[in-house]
């Protein structure tokens, strides 16, 4: 699935000349690689430079249900961490990545969240001036958005149109998507737009999606521009193995590349002005290290040259989940037959993007609420519950004899994942070769205070008390205490339960983020400067999720789309752009 490229596109890396040099390169053409690479060449005189690792985003990722057959695709660096024995029932877990032009933002589920406003006031406070919520990133959240849901819209405080990346709810929604989101408000949760005011509550979701179809940042800042304008050039399928920096002088003027598919193909490329990292907060990690920018003790084992030494690859988190609170849902979504299957193929590929295709299930449900640490006077919830659709038994979901997963629209039960917002624990990546196209190690260290079960438990609490609720009830949503393997020795319930489940069900979020922090000159563990500088080094800066000193409390997309806006701000300003 996925498997297929143009020849156009496999042909890309043939467009770039060994030796050629341009105004700004950008290594990573993800979510903030998109960003950049749309702002940046709206200065007619700058010639801008994309490399990107994967190719050009095929169509079947605009489907919104078949998200899940984009992980482990060919389209996803298929990560997996280090096996540790408080996540992951001891084993590896899964940490999918975009490896296509729109990075993350081509694999991932669509959901728009910004975080909480309190996420970026905490930066501020860190050090990072310009980065509060209300003057720093607001205006950066708004330039990016084109809301094209009315009743969200005419909220002009916090919410625009005419941005590049369009925001809305997709045009499907099942029938247990208003039952789910009734169930949370006999909990007494409020109706909220998480990206208004007001954060505690379950929301109907937005979507970064356009009247049925993605919106990966290709698809909304690039797509539109990269044909129209001469100075900007876009190479797929072309990996950056090492930024070039002079030794002396610590300036950074150019990249090393090597063709993905074929490795023969490779040269090096120069910058006049700015060479720009996005290449995720797993890649550029890496390539920082396999340039000499890094921990010394890693790089002098490798016989990498330290150009600098610095904390690349700390401060690594992640919002963590787990898979232990199911229900069946009496509503089953799934086809009765091939013939539905087909009627909602051609209403989606006939009919303009309507039916079950044009949606996510039941993942269109986001609720947040408060675990015993957090304070409830703040609306800074700490947990926030993902509501992920699944077949119970994919042995009966007339998708068996096909090597798919089965689309997020189809579905007869769902898993609410509470995640832990604001973990305590920290982990690391690092790298064990100087090969480029030797993978990273990672380690996520998750769960390893007992804080962060605490909170996690705390949530699985609230998941179980929906099925006390008059409309989980009567639409016989049923809760399924079939324990996890490794916890059948425990009562269903009980604390000791909980802290099994979620070691045993552990799932990421696909948050990763902070391995290269932003901090003021005097954080120890800063890689990055207020304006995604890297310390030590002239012309080199990050740009990307990487950079969050800490993760914010909601998905990761929004907020690495408005480091991307902000970043190429900062960038055009300190070239003497007008903004
Ligand atoms: C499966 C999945 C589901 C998710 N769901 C959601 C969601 O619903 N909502 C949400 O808000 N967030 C979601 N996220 C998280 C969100 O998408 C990411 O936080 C965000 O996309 C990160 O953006 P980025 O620019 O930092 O990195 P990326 O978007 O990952 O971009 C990095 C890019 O750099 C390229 N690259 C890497 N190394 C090199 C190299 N050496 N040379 C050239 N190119 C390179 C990569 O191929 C990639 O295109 C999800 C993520 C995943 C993986």
């Amino acid at each position: 699935f996925f498997k297929t490229q143009t020849p156009a596109d496999l042909s890309s890396p043939a467009k770039l000349r060994d030796g050629e040099t341009f105004d700004f390169i950008i290594a990573g053409g993800g979510t903030a690689g998109c960003v950049l690479a749309s702002r940046l060449s709206e200065v007619p005189d700058w010639k801008v430079l994309l490399l990107e690792a994967g190719g050009e985003e095929p169509l079947e990722a605009d489907i919104p249900a078949f998200g899940q057959n984009l992980k482990l695709s060919a389209l996803d660096w298929q990560y997996w961490t280090q096996p540790q024995n408080t996540s992951c029932g001891g084993e590896a877990c899964q940490w999918p990545r975009g490896k296509v032009l729109g990075g993350s933002s081509t694999i991932n589920d669509m959901i728009y969240n910004r975080g909480n406003r309190l996420d970026y006031d905490h930066w501020s406070d860190l050090g990072n001036v310009g980065w509060d919520y209300e003057n720093g990133v607001l205006p950066y959240f708004k330039k990016s958005e084109d809301n094209l849901d009315p009743d969200i819209a005419r909220d002009i405080k916090y919410h625009s149109v005419g941005g590049y990346q369009s925001v809305g709810r997709f045009p499907y929604t099942d029938e247990n998507v208003p039952n789910i989101i009734k169930g949370f408000q006999e909990l007494g949760y409020k109706r909220v737009d998480f990206n208004g005011p007001h954060v505690t509550g379950v929301m109907h979701l937005q979507a970064t999606q356009y009247k049925g179809e993605r919106r990966s940042t290709n698809g909304a800042y690039l797509e539109p521009v990269r044909r129209l304008r001469n100075n900007i050039r876009v190479i797929t399928n072309v990996r950056v193995t090492k930024i070039l920096i002079d030794k002396g002088t610590k300036v950074a003027h150019g990249v090393e590349y090597v063709g993905e598919k074929d490795r023969r193909f490779r040269g090096k490329v120069y910058a006049k002005n700015d060479i720009i990292v996005s290449s995720g907060s797993i890649n550029s990690p890496q390539l920082l290290m396999l340039s000499g920018i890094g921990p010394k003790e890693t790089l002098e084992t490798l016989n990498i040259p330290v150009i600098k030494d610095l904390k690349v690859g700390h401060n690594l988190h992640d919002h963590i989940g787990a898979f232990a609170v199911n229900y069946f849902v009496g509503n089953s979504t799934r086809p009765n037959s091939s013939r539905d299957f087909f009627r909602d193929a051609t209403l989606y590929s006939r009919n303009q993007r309507t039916g079950p295709w044009s949606g996510i299930g039941s993942l269109s449900v986001v609720a947040y609420t408060n675990s015993r640490y957090a304070n409830k006077s703040m609306d800074y919830p700490d947990i926030q519950f993902s509501t992920i659709p699944s077949v119970a038994d994919s042995r009966d979901s007339g998708f068996c004899d096909v090597d798919v997963a089965v689309p997020w629209c189809y579905y007869n039960r769902i898993t609410f994942m509470p995640a832990v917002l604001r973990p305590k624990c920290r982990g690391y990546l690092t790298i064990n070769s100087s090969d480029p196209f030797a993978r990273p190690l990672i380690y996520p260290n998750s769960f390893c205070d007992h804080q962060d079960l605490d909170v996690i438990s705390d949530g699985f609490k609230a998941a179980v008390k929906l099925a006390d609720t008059k409309v989980f009830k009567d639409n016989d949503f049923r809760l399924d205490k079939t324990p996890p393997a490794g916890c059948s020795h425990l009562q269903f319930g009980t604390d000791d339960y909980w802290v099994c489940a979620a070691i045993q069900t552990t799932h990421s979020n696909y948050h990763p983020v902070g391995t290269c922090k932003m901090g003021p000159p005097t954080d120890p563990d800063a890689v990055v400067d207020p304006q995604l500088r890297v310390y030590g080094v002239k012309r080199l800066r990050v740009i990307d999720s990487s950079i969050m000193p800490v993760i914010t409390s909601g998905n990761t997309n929004a907020p690495s789309i408005m480091i991307g806006e902000k970043g190429a701000d900062i960038v055009k300003k300190s070239y003497g752009i007008k903004l």
